[in-house]
């Protein structure tokens, strides 16, 4: 025990950037104390990477009972499929249940000290917690961590009651399955879903304010991404245009405006509404000012990339921040590696957070999948460092195990340096590209060069052939 403070170290949210910073610090010998306002899990377990997997899971089985054309290559025929809607929010829920318990288990094995309530700092190394019958104590810590994590964001002019009109937080409950819904933006969450609902049997009308879809995706991989998941599912689009008025009710009333002149150029009437337009930082009423800390002009806590809190662009001591709330990489994944990397900074073994060998998945039918650069931010530092940017494609069509399975859709775009092989960035669409990615995920970690890649050799007939292949190609065309 810390003798001159209560902890060693106090984690506000528990989340994975803060279940993590907990797990660590306990098994590094620190006294831990982890404060939670709502659920254990945060985000990602109770509203989020948890539920939404289970939803696609079981979604992406009826999708695949119910192709009838991808079951005829493999000669077989299969007549009234069914399922049950409660069912299949039944097995979200449990799994939330189950993952959410399982983190409370691990904490408390470890020692950590949970703390149920709504933690804001008090000064340096002081956190207030208030519980919910409103009585509040204040704890000393050598060390705090702000993981407060994120929510979702509804732009102004959109009314959210929760059953018709709602964001991903009510989404994930499954209550109904609408003839037909609206879901405004084309990101992470409204893939996710647009295949969740068509693949239930819903018709989708998908609305993104930019002038393309998917447009935080490689623009080739978006377009592949597109003609498979949207255009093939019979999805109606809209860019280009804002949603910037939307009634709940029935029916769901959506005045959409033109992005650049903000005219209103079109009134859908639909049954429902997903609202997945981007999440913002849970970092209010955090007592910042109690440290002088200023939040930048979208409310993420600057960090450096050894996760200590910034004021004026300098360190505040014991003062570290983690996941969504510091608006880094808005992934789960992310948040744990911070969380660790804030840990090991605490405890005197410098560390920082190597982002560009941070990995991205959606996981769609197929997936999408990133990691490292995109394309125009390769060219970009190839432009200030002075070295040329390669790009090879390797397409699933030519390999054997993706034609076995008859899903052969889809790319891997390999970016690298021309003058050292050095891999820069990956991009892919196609069967199981969210566990594909992490082999260059790990390259780039290390910084190797397709020239040494090109060499690791793959189990055939496996889909990691499709990368093996883009290296191959790559040390090619730089020897
Ligand atoms: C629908 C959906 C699907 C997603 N799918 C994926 C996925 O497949 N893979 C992936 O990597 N990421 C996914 N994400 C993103 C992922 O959920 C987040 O990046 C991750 O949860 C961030 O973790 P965090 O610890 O920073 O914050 P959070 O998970 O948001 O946790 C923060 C916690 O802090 C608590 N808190 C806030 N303020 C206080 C306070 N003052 N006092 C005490 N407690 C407080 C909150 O109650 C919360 O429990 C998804 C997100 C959504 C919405
Ligand atoms: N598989 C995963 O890892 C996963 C899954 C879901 C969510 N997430 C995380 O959650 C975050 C939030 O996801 P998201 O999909 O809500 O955000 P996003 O930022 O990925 O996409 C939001 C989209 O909505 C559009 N938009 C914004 N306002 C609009 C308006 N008024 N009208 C029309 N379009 C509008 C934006 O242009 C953008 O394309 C992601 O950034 C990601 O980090 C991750």
């Amino acid at each position: 025990m810390s003798s001159e403070f209560d902890y060693d170290v106090i984690v506000i949210g528990a989340g994975y950037g803060g279940f993590d910073a907990a797990k660590h610090a306990c098994e590094k010998g620190l006294k831990t104390a982890i404060v939670e306002a709502r659920d254990l899990g945060g985000t990602c377990v109770n509203r989020g990477c948890v539920p939404s997997k289970a939803l696609l899971a079981a979604s992406g089985r009826v999708r695949e009972i119910t192709d009838t054309d991808h079951l005829q290559n493999f000669g077989i025929q299969v007549q009234g499929v069914s399922f049950d809607r409660q069912a299949i929010a039944d097995h979200a829920a449990n799994l939330v249940d189950t993952v959410r318990t399982n983190l409370g288990n691990t904490l408390k094995r470890l020692g950590a000290e949970i703390l149920m309530g709504r933690g804001r700092l008090a000064g340096s190394q002081r956190v207030t917690v208030t519980a919910a019958d409103g009585t509040e104590k204040t704890y000393s810590a050598r060390d705090v961590i702000l993981a407060t994590g994120s929510d979702p964001f509804v732009p102004p002019g959109i009314e959210i009651d929760g059953k018709t009109v709602f964001t991903s937080d009510d989404a994930l409950k499954l209550e109904t399955l609408p003839q037909w819904i609206a879901i405004i933006g084309s990101g992470y969450i409204g893939l996710e879903f647009s295949d969740v609902y068509t693949a239930l049997g819903c018709e989708v009308t998908m609305i993104e304010a930019l002038d393309r879809l998917l447009p935080t995706f490689d623009p080739d991989v978006a377009k592949v991404a597109q003609r498979s998941l949207l255009d093939g599912r019979d999805i109606e689009t809209r860019t280009g245009v804002l949603a910037r008025k939307i009634t709940p009710g029935s029916p769901v009333v959506i005045e959409l405006a033109d992005f650049e002149t903000k005219e209103l150029v079109e009134v859908l009437e639909v049954d429902a509404c997903l609202v997945a337009t981007g999440r913002i930082p849970s970092t209010k009423n955090l007592g910042l000012e109690t440290v002088a800390v200023e939040v930048d002009r979208r409310g993420f806590i600057p960090v450096d990339d050894g996760m200590r809190v910034l004021r004026d662009s300098k360190p505040v001591p014991h003062l570290f921040a983690v996941g969504d709330a510091t608006g880094k990489l808005m992934l789960a994944h992310a948040a744990a590696a911070q969380g660790v990397v804030a840990i090991e900074n605490i405890t005197g073994h410098p560390r920082s957070v190597d982002y560009r060998s941070i990995p991205a998945a959606t996981f769609t039918h197929p997936e999408i999948s990133s990691v490292g650069l995109s394309e125009a931010d390769a060219k970009a530092l190839g432009g200030q460092e002075g070295f040329e940017v390669g790009s090879v494609r390797s397409y699933f069509k030519a390999n054997s195990k993706a034609l076995a399975e008859a899903d052969a859709d889809g790319f891997a775009k390999v970016l690298f340096r021309k003058d050292t092989g050095e891999v820069l960035g990956a991009h892919i669409f196609g069967l199981h590209a969210a566990d594909l990615i992490q082999e260059v995920a790990n390259a780039i970690a290390r910084r190797q060069s397709v020239k040494e890649l090109a060499f690791e050799v793959h189990t055939h007939p496996t889909l990691s052939e499709v990368i093996e292949s883009a290296y191959k190609q790559a040390a090619t065309a730089i020897a």
